[in-house]
């Protein structure tokens, strides 16, 4: 900010979003407004294309393809899989420095913990990320249902929720421990499912899908509450709503990287399930079922 006797001029923060998948793209483009925006992806074309039910537009984000083509930003955004970090440190370099905050937009808990090589956790914001995207091609990202960030209730989630257009439900909550762990169950029962069979959402509606998924789920919330998180009595049903309210024709990020020959991010769902119930000395029989079987493809 440079200030003179008669006019203030404000400088736009600066932000890079790392990973230029379905919500690192639906992020930078909702950020253009407020931001600016620089979208880093490691394909060389710098088109990205976001499609909101209207044909695919050119994302409102300057595209950045190599790191050495970005420098330190005021923020940077962290949309790659989770097990994608370390793969994506030269661009970590390029982007952090002394002053830098980051905010780790994946599904799992401890978001901290993986960036931590870059930043101390008091510069971290994880979030919680409630948005239906899809890459459906390379350079194309289809938003299928966009219903909110939910951010800690903190100064520094604050300012980070300030860097978006004021109509888009990016929020701070102060149970953000119980929507990460919400989030964290459901995860690691339904994309292990989608992913293990081949099926999209669909298959929670059969009764066979929904049997082990509520199985799952049931293992998930007793090691959360196990590790003192305050799910209220019907936090199963609640789940369960709201896996029925997802669409059945709707993919899940770790089915679709199963069928694109990607890795896939099951260390970070079922896997975190299983270390805090190893942890609180339970178990989770079915949970480790379906993370054995997926180590496997
Ligand atoms: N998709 C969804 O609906 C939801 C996803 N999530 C979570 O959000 C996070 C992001 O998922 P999603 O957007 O679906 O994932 P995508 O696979 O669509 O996007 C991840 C992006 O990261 C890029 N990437 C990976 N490694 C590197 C690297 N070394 N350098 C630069 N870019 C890299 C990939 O590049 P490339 O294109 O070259 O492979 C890809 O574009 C995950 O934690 C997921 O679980 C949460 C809620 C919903
Ligand atoms: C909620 C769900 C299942 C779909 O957005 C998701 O988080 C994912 O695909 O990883």
């Amino acid at each position: 900010m440079t200030s003179g006797s008669s006019s203030v001029v404000l400088r736009r923060p600066s932000v890079a979003v790392v990973g230029a998948g379905a919500i690192g793209t639906v992020i930078a483009d909702a950020m253009t407004g407020v931001a600016s925006v620089t979208l880093c992806r490691r394909n060389t074309n710098h088109s990205m294309l976001i499609d909101r039910g209207k044909g695919g537009e050119q994302v409102r984000a300057r595209v950045a393809s190599s790191p050495k083509s970005v420098s330190e930003v005021d923020w940077v955004v962290l949309a790659t899989k989770a097990q994608d970090v370390p793969g994506a440190s030269d661009w970590l370099d390029a982007l952090v420095g002394p002053n830098t905050k980051v905010a780790v937009l994946q599904n799992g808990i401890n978001h901290a913990d993986r960036v931590s090589s870059w930043v101390p956790a008091t510069r971290v914001v994880p979030a919680i990320v409630y948005i239906l995207a899809e890459r459906t091609a390379p350079d194309l990202v289809a938003v299928r249902q966009i219903d909110q960030l939910v951010l800690p209730h903190t100064e520094l989630a604050s300012e980070f929720a300030a860097l978006f257009a004021e109509d888009f439900p990016a929020r701070v909550d102060q149970d953000f421990d119980t929507y990460a762990w919400r989030k964290l169950v459901m995860n690691a029962a339904l994309n292990s499912v989608t992913a293990l069979t081949g099926r999209p959402v669909s298959v929670a509606r059969e009764d066979a899908g929904r049997e082990l998924i509520a199985t799952v789920l049931t293992e998930g919330v007793n090691v959360a509450r196990a590790r003192g998180v305050m799910f209220d009595e019907d936090e199963i049903s609640l789940m369960q709503r709201k896996i029925d309210g997802l669409p059945p024709s709707a993919t899940t990020s770790m089915q679709l990287d199963r069928a694109n020959g990607r890795s896939l991010e099951y260390q970070y769902l079922t896997g975190a399930v299983l270390e805090e119930a190893e942890t609180a000395g339970i178990s989770a029989p079915t949970t480790k079922t379906l993370h054995d079987l997926i180590s496997t493809l």
